[in-house]
Formats: C-alpha cells, sequence, structure tokens
C-alpha cells in the first residue's frame, strides 16, 4: 500500500509515521507539509533518523491517483478545502479534524467557527468510531476520525444509551487531557510554565466536541438532550479521562451493568472493559489503541459512573485512524495494533 500523510509536521501526523512505519502492510509512506516541503522529515523529528523521508509539497492530482490513503493531519478548516480536490480517485481519506464530523454544517460553523465543508462531502463522509459503526467505514470514501474526547465518551455511553437504560437528559462528562491534544504549537497555556503544577478547566460549555458527542447521542436514543461537557487539562503529555455520570431509569446491580458493557463490547479487540469495582487509568492505555472502562454503581442516588480512558494521540487520533484504515481496506482490524501499552 502507497499512504500519504498531509501535516505530517505536527503531533498527529508524526504518530502516524510511527504507526505506519511498523504496519505490514504498509510500502510506502509519503510526508506533505504546507510550509517545510524540501526538508527532510529527521531534521524535525530526530528520533526519526532516516534520511529517506523527505517532505513534499501537496499536489493533489497526483496524491488521489497514487496514494492508497491519504491521512488528513491537518487544522479544523484545511480537510474541508482539500476533501473535494484529493476525492475522486483511487484514493480514500481519512481525516482527523472536525471538519467532516458534523451532519449538520450550520452547527460546524457554529462551533468551529469555520466554513462548513461542501454538502456533497459532508454526505460521504462516514464517522469512523468502530465500535459502533464498522459496515459503514469498511465500504467508505472518506472517514471522519472522531474527536479524541468524543472517542472516550462515546465508547463509555454506547451501551446504557444504545439499550435506553439511562435518563439521556441528564448527562454530565467530567473529561481532562493531556497537552499533547492541543497540538504541536505552543500557545501562552499549554507553555510549560503554565501547565506543570497546574490544573485547569477550558471552553466550559463551548467545546467543539459538544455537537460531535451529541449527534452520536440521538442515533442511539432519540430522546437525547444536550449534554453538560466540561474539558480539563491536565500536566501530562498524553491521556484522556472521561468520566461521565448518568442516572439509571430503573434499578440494575453494578454485576448487571458491568456484564451489558462487557457483552456489548465482546468482539471488539481495543475496548477493555474492568471488573466491577476496578477502574483504568491512563497509564494502562498509554501509547496503546485501547479503550479501558470502568464502572460504578451508587445505589444512593441511582447514578452510574462511567470511566473511559485514551491515549488522544492513538485511539483519540492516530491508531483510530489506522483501525480506519485497516477496516477500509478489507485488512484485520488489528494489523499494525497490538502492542500492548507502554509502561511505566
Ligand atoms: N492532538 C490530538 O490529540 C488530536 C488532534 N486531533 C485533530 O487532528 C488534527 C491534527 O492535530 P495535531 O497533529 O495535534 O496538530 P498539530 O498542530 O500538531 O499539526 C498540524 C499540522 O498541520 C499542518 N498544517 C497547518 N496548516 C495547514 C494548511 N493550511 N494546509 C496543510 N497543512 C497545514 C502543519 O504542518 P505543515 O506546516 O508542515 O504543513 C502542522 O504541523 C487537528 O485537526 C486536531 O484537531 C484530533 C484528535 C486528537
Ligand atoms: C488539550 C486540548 O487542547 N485538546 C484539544 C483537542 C482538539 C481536537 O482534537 O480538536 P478536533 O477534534 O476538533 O479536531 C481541545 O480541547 O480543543
Amino acid at each position: 500500500m502507497e499512504i500519504g500523510i498531509v501535516g505530517a509536521t505536527g503531533y498527529g501526523g508524526v504518530e502516524l509515521f510511527r504507526l505506519l512505519n511498523g504496519h505490514p502492510e504498509v510500502k510506502t509512506i509519503k510526508l506533505y507539509s504546507s510550509t517545510q516541503s524540501g526538508e527532510f522529515f529527521q531534521e524535525i523529528y530526530s528520533h526519526v533518523n532516516n534520511e529517506e523521508y523527505v517532505l513534499q509539497e501537496l499536489a493533489p492530482e497526483q496524491m488521489k491517483e497514487q496514494l492508497d490513503i491519504i491521512f488528513l493531519a491537518t487544522p479544523a478548516g484545511v480537510s474541508s478545502e482539500l476533501t473535494p480536490q484529493l476525492t475522486g480517485g483511487k484514493g480514500k481519506v481519512i481525516d482527523l479534524s472536525g471538519d467532516l464530523r458534523l451532519k449538520d454544517r450550520e452547527a460546524y460553523t457554529n462551533w468551529y467557527k469555520n466554513e462548513a465543508a461542501t454538502e456533497e462531502i459532508i454526505e460521504q463522509s462516514v464517522y469512523g468510531l468502530p465500535e459502533w459503526n464498522k459496515e459503514e467505514i469498511q465500504s467508505a470514501e472518506i472517514i471522519a476520525n472522531p474527536g479524541c474526547y468524543p472517542t472516550a465518551t462515546l465508547i463509555g455511553l454506547g451501551p446504557v444509551l444504545n439499550k435506553q437504560l439511562a435518563d439521556p437528559s441528564r448527562i454530565i462528562i467530567d473529561a481532562k487531557s493531556g497537552v499533547s491534544g492541543a497540538g504541536k504549537k505552543a500557545s501562552p497555556v499549554t507553555h510549560f510554565a503554565n501547565t506543570q503544577e497546574n490544573f485547569r478547566i477550558y471552553k466550559v460549555n463551548q467545546h467543539q466536541h459538544i455537537p460531535e458527542i451529541e449527534q452520536q447521542l440521538l442515533r442511539w436514543d432519540a430522546d437525547a438532550e444536550p449534554v453538560t461537557f466540561s474539558t480539563h487539562l491536565v500536566p501530562m503529555t498524553r491521556g484522556i479521562m472521561s468520566t461521565i455520570y448518568v442516572d439509571l431509569k430503573a434499578s440494575h446491580s453494578l454485576d448487571e451493568l458491568v456484564d451489558l458493557y462487557q457483552q456489548t463490547y465482546q468482539d471488539e479487540p481495543f475496548v477493555r472493559v474492568r471488573k466491577a469495582g476496578e477502574f483504568p487509568c491512563t497509564r494502562d492505555v498509554y501509547a496503546s489503541n485501547y479503550c479501558d472502562i470502568g464502572l460504578a454503581l451508587d445505589e444512593r442516588t441511582g447514578r452510574l459512573t462511567i470511566v473511559a480512558v485514551i491515549d488522544n494521540l492513538m485511539k483519540g487520533a492516530a491508531s483510530q485512524a489506522v483501525q480506519n484504515m485497516n477496516l477500509v481496506l478489507g485488512l484485520n482490524e488489528t494489523t499494525g495494533l497490538t502492542h500492548i501499552s507502554l509502561y511505566p
């Protein structure tokens, strides 16, 4: 397979490079940059230490005929412009940004403050959450890779929402992310001096992942209502923990709920549900494609606490994109992704 990575110089791009470099079905990797074409990739990332890789200028006409898969690891607002130029040839597009995820184009403009992709592109795009949408992904031409927070949150909420066991008007999601979630470019907020020994909430009730989460909840439960979603920056490099609170409509035991989660995900190679009373931490999934889940039931309030952890750059971005690539190419979903988490 010949693969292209647009935005290879960014965090999502270099993580894709790492995974594709060890993928048994990938023969050629081409790296594209809008600002640094002609440079050796190893000049930007010394750990690559390989002179073979030189950043190239984007050439959409050539790329769409030559490449089997084109990953877009570019900021929001870029993929909506690039995707029409890259589709219609041999290559399939997998976009890591939020540009192609929302079916409601007006909602996209409101939340992302960018112009939405064309209706035709949005219609063609398939939301790439493999645990819930495998068949559609397998026949997609364009895949909208889910956001990092939505990945953890939706895998956590899916089993109870899909069975309509939770009150869909009272969902609260309290999520935390490591700093690499903000990308490569440093800002005053992500500056070391402002993140280490610090903990902050941000984008309160304004996060661009809110409509993405709500869109999927509505697919599971037509009565789903707006959610409360808070995001926090944690002084660590990788990892997301989404702690979700739902009110159960009827009484269930914790064992029944753990059983429901285990059964729902029994054929999903990358979701691991803990035994009752056990909880995952972000280290458990560090540098892996796993999403680990733990549950707690408060019998006094009838409230279920769902804890879901992922690595934001992996299951939240690059490795989920490779999982989607495997599906769309008809490969085993786990190809090139079977390594366990990095520890310590
Ligand atoms: N970081 C994360 O944990 C996650 C990120 N995402 C999303 O994935 C995408 C990539 O994220 P991330 O890698 O962190 O971002 P980075 O900011 O680290 O990298 C983005 C790259 O995009 C390239 N780029 C910027 N502007 C343009 C342009 N106009 N045309 C083409 N390329 C451009 C840049 O490379 P160059 O200058 O070389 O072209 C840059 O290195 C974003 O949309 C992000 O929101 C999704 C889930 C998780
Ligand atoms: C820590 C941090 O800043 N995280 C980013 C995640 C951005 C992202 O993944 O954006 P899209 O999914 O919309 O492309 C944020 O909260 O905005």
